[in-house]
């Protein structure tokens, strides 16, 4: 979030801000949506522990009256970056620990049905580009299920060679989106 809002500044004060902010990274994928090495752009960027914990539950902070949880990148680049990439389309949870059980998956696709894939920086670097009224665009390659912590089962070569290939895709998709249209 403080890198994305540094650079996002420096470009505005040198008169050259940018027109889309992109999260690139790999990602625990949920099963069986985003089976590791599939590639997901998020359609809500959710975090998921930002929030309270009650006797009753977790409760987001919207619903403690204040924040936000989502962000939810514009549709044509959703689906403009999804046609170029071959990427499934979902909710990417951000978390500040990655899950690591069976229990913690299950509870987390329960509060977040349309979950496709989890990742540590995504609401950061939206809310750093709200703030500046820039659109987001989040991208994860899954390196590893996510559930019980099996660091046998990481692919993270073989997700950043899948992320590598889309960044081929994504820019010249992405040029053909005029961002003042949307
Ligand atoms: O130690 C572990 O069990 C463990 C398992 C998965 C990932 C990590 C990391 O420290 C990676 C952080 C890095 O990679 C992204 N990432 C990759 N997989 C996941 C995941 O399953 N859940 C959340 N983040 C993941 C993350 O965005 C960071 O950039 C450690």
């Amino acid at each position: 979030a403080a890198s994305t809002a540094g650079a996002l500044t420096a470009a505005a004060l040198e008169g050259a801000p940018y027109d889309l902010v992109v999260c690139a990274g790999i990602g625990g994928g949920f099963q069986p949506g985003a089976p590791v090495g599939s590639l997901v752009v998020a359609d809500a960027i959710t975090v998921a522990d930002l929030g309270a914990e009650t006797a009753d539950g977790f409760l987001p902070v919207t619903e403690l009256g204040f924040g936000t949880v989502t962000h939810r990148p514009p549709q044509p680049v959703v689906r403009l970056a999804c046609e170029a990439t071959g990427a499934r389309t979902g909710t990417i949870l951000t978390v500040s620990t990655v899950t690591g059980t069976a229990a913690r998956a299950a509870a987390l696709r329960d509060r977040h049905p349309g979950a496709l894939a989890e990742g540590m920086e995504g609401f950061g670097v939206a809310e750093a580009a709200a703030a500046h009224g820039v659109p987001v665009l989040e991208i994860r390659a899954v390196s590893n299920p996510v559930g019980p912590r099996d660091r046998a089962a990481w692919r993270i070569g073989d997700a950043l060679t899948a992320l590598t290939e889309a960044f081929g895709k994504l820019g010249p998709a992405l040029e053909s989106w005029n961002a003042h249209d949307q």
